[in-house]
């Protein structure tokens, strides 16, 4: 006699890497606190996954020492966690993110992990990384077309760079976040990623394990605030509400 068993009823969480200090900002702290669009960046994304109803909870990382978090995230917000479990790399706060919340999920319930310097995130974005990725078990990320010609460096005189090359761009994608996967996969990925340096981000460490993670047309918006010039970007995509299914 077989046994039907249930579908596995998923649940997606969110994991935001926040440990950062943001030296490519250099501003007079972590950029993640930075206001942006009038509130601190980190924010942003933490009420985009608030705001959609298909997220379970949202977890972010920040350092052990940060003396920040409490005023931006207040201990009573609803949906949010904590965990002050920050690494030196990106890569090492995901993965301890990720042993922290054993026990709170289970192996097949998805993880999107989102960069908390990527205010531009939406509801509808957050929908649209979920619909397109399905049940596909290889997982997936938001990410763009590379549109400008990509150019590889070296070395010139004086120690300016020249272009040593021009790199086909058909087929470029530029990865943005969240990237999605199940929690289980997730972990084992990274814990057996050979060099947290190597490993910038989640999706890499999938493709180490021979998982080919679908490519889901993210938008302009969620950019990684990652240099002065990028604030005013985010600012006026923060200011606007366009309709992210276009890329306008
Ligand atoms: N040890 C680290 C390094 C980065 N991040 C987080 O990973 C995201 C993407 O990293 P990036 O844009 O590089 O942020 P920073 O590392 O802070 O920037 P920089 O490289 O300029 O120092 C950010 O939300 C950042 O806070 C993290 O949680 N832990
Ligand atoms: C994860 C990421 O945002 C995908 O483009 C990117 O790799 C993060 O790089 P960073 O140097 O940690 O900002």
């Amino acid at each position: 006699m077989t046994t039907h068993q249930p579908p596995q009823q998923r649940r997606y969480f969110a994991l935001l890497p926040a440990a950062g200090v943001g030296a490519r900002m250099a501003a007079n702290g972590p950029k993640q606190y930075l206001t942006v669009g009038g509130k601190p960046m980190l924010r942003h994304a933490v009420d985009a996954f608030r705001a959609s109803p298909l997220v379970a909870h949202t977890y972010v990382v920040v350092s052990p020492d940060d003396g920040v978090i409490d005023s931006v995230l207040p201990a009573d917000l609803e949906g949010v966690t904590v965990l002050r479990c920050g690494g030196a790399t990106r890569m090492d706060s995901v993965l301890n993110g990720l042993r922290e919340l054993a026990g709170a999920v289970a192996g097949h319930d998805l993880i999107m992990v989102h960069d908390a310097a990527r205010p531009g995130l939406t509801p509808a974005l957050i929908g649209k990384l979920i619909d397109g990725v399905g049940d596909d078990p290889a997982g997936g990320l938001l990410a763009l077309p590379v549109v400008d010609t990509m150019k590889r460096s070296a070395p010139g005189a004086d120690g300016i760079s020249v272009s040593a090359a021009t790199v086909p761009r058909n087929g470029l994608w530029s990865a943005q976040t969240p990237q999605m996967f199940s929690y289980a996969l997730l972990l084992r990925a990274l814990g057996s990623a050979p060099d947290a340096n190597a490993i910038t981000d989640d999706a890499s460490a999938i493709e180490m394990l021979g998982y080919a993670p679908r490519l889901i047309e993210g938008h302009p918006r969620n950019l990684k605030v990652t240099l002065p010039a990028d604030i005013r970007i985010a600012e006026m995509y923060l200011a606007s509400n366009e309709d992210e299914g276009r890329l306008i």
